[in-house]
């Protein structure tokens, strides 16, 4: 470690905002600076954004980072970069990026997943990767890629994920971590790509894009002068590729614990929920669906459930108000609205209205089906908007305990993170719902420090992670906010029906996504269709 380096930055590019956040090396938050993400959706489903822009982005949040911190560059012992998983960053020639990047919200891929569902090596891949095939994975989306727009692959190099593209902005090198590589083309149990798991995307000739596998807490690479320049750091500073942002989030946030009962959600833009396990006490569920994702600790990953969509439902309900209020006058702000989310809870009632929180085009656990929707149950005419904001409120509840139900027992002890953790109410809620006390860390920024986490452990700060979370986790865990007994009595009956209209609408899902198809080829001057509600699609419990 250089004389005085007693700074660690953790960058974290997420969905909604990239951060970058200095730690000193017993991970008290000294600064932070975010830069709101952009990308792009579209009717057919595509989920993009700009490559360059997101480096042009994550290189701002760093030069701003060092107008917070006092001597910045020179303090920073090392750097790691953590981002939002799944998705396709595909880089070609000269490491200039192929086009956008196709997000993990990208849907493209659903006909090309249901398609290789029914391949004959489908269960091979699932038991090898422990992981559901879906929309958001790079398996799915390259597979796709190969068959709709063979030209993206013919001009791609290497495919990356988010990070392994800002790490390679950063040091000029083409890697992966062995989370995202395992969960996608690997084995969870020696954290290498396998063959077979390739064979059944479809993908044996396209094993040269694949990068190698790097783990972060063992090996960093310089900064080189052209990221120096652009984000003010020093150049050779040591940069360490980090895991998944779900998993950076959830080691931030306190999910390795010694105690038994111990679960980790991240309820952000999606909903992230999981256990420490050793790789050898996996739970592979006869439905194939799920993550597991390795944690960098050896032995050790995460067992975990994802609903797709969590607080981006909040942001539609939130949203559909700031439209009609604009149509009268000024738009309100979101943080205007968010203010207004405790209020609202507290004078409508518990547990009135049913809401399926599939808003993101489709959903991937604890069942997978592209074709999910968003909808309320229960809607009477006394219902009013705080009633409807509850209600989504409950609905990202719910979803959470159906993904635990679907891992086995429910956890006694929740750590909790994401945007939803900043909330009281929602706090309270989620606790009722899943019947567990519920725990945040005092420091926000989980992922960040996560991805700080391995960069001390890289540069052998701490000899170990466990002395790392020893240190950086479990002292910043607060108080347990225990759930309140006959609110967590009046969800339980509510999840009963939530699930049975999850598993009723299935068809009803279906026969819509058919009735959509069916509208974009009579656009293409097709002849009409008859069309009938069918049995469902849905994959899962
Ligand atoms: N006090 C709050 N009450 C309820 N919801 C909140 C609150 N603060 C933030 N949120 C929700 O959390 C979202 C941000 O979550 P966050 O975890 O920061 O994002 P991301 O998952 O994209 O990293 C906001 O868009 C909003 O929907
Ligand atoms: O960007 P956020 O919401 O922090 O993380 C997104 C996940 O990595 C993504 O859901 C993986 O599929």
């Amino acid at each position: 470690m250089a004389e005085g380096a007693d700074v660690l930055i953790g960058i974290d590019a997420g969905t909604s905002v990239i951060k970058a956040v200095a730690f000193d090396l017993a991970g008290r938050q000294l600064g932070t600076a975010a830069v709101v993400n952009t990308y792009r959706e579209e009717p057919d489903g595509s989920a993009v954004q700009s490559m360059e822009r997101t480096w042009a982005d994550c290189a701002k949040a760093l030069r701003e980072l060092g107008q917070v911190v006092d001597g910045l560059a020179r303090r920073t012992a090392a750097v790691s970069v953590t981002g939002q998983g799944d998705g396709t960053w595909l880089v070609g020639a000269g490491n200039r990026p192929v086009g956008d990047a196709w997000l993990w919200l990208d849907a493209r891929s659903a006909s090309t997943v249901r398609r290789l569902w029914d391949g004959p090596l489908e269960r091979t891949r699932f038991e090898r990767t422990g992981t559901g095939l879906n929309t958001c994975q790079q398996g799915a989306q390259l597979a796709h890629m190969a068959t709709v727009h063979p030209d993206l692959i013919g001009q791609a190099e290497v495919a990356l994920h988010c990070k392994d593209w800002l790490h390679l902005c950063l040091t000029g090198v083409r890697a992966t971590d062995p989370s995202e590589a395992s969960f996608t083309f690997g084995d969870f149990r020696n954290r290498a790509y396998d063959d077979t798991v390739i064979e059944a995307l479809g993908l044996s000739g396209r094993r040269h894009l694949l990068p190698p596998i790097l783990d972060g807490t063992m090996t960093t690479h310089p900064l080189t002068r052209e990221a120096a320049e652009a984000t003010g750091l020093l150049e050779g500073t040591p940069v360490s590729l980090g895991y998944v942002d779900m998993v950076m989030t959830a080691l931030g946030a306190g999910v390795y614990a010694r105690e038994p009962g111990v679960a980790c959600s991240t309820v952000g833009s999606t909903g992230v929920h999981m256990r420490a396990v050793h790789s050898e006490d996996v739970f592979l569920n006869a439905e194939g669906t799920g993550y597991v994702i390795a944690l960098p600790i050896p032995g050790v990953v995460t067992q975990v459930q994802t609903n797709m969509a969590a607080t981006l439902n909040i942001d539609w309900v939130l949203g559909t108000a700031a439209d009609l209020v604009a149509e009268f006058g000024d738009r309100p702000s979101k943080a205007d609205l968010v203010g207004r989310i405790e209020g609202w809870l507290a004078r409508s009632e518990p547990g009135a209205i049913l809401y399926h929180p599939y808003i993101s085009a489709g959903e991937r656990g604890p069942f997978i089906d592209p074709d999910a929707r968003a909808g309320f149950i229960g809607l009477s005419s006394g219902h009013r908007y705080p009633d409807l904001v509850r209600a989504v409120v409950e609905g990202i509840a719910m979803a959470a305990r159906d993904c635990y139900a679907a891992m086995g027992d429910m956890p006694r002890e929740l750590r909790l993170t994401g945007g939803a953790a900043r909330s009281r109410a929602l706090r309270s809620v989620l606790a009722a719902t899943t019947g567990a006390s519920v725990r945040t860390s005092s420091r926000d920024e989980a992922g960040a420090a996560g991805a700080a986490m391995m960069a001390a452990v890289a540069i052998k700060a701490f000899p170990t992670m466990d002395a790392c979370i020893e240190t950086w986790v479990t002292p910043l865990l607060g108080p347990a906010e225990a759930p309140d007994a006959r609110l967590a009595e009046r969800y339980a009956g509510v999840f009963e029906g939530y699930r049975t209209a999850r598993q009723g609408l299935a068809p009803v899902w279906n026969h819509m996504a058919a009735l959509r198809s069916r509208d974009v080829r009579l656009d293409a001057g097709a002849e009409p269709a008859e069309l009938a509600i069918a049995a469902g699609n849905e994959t899962g419990n």
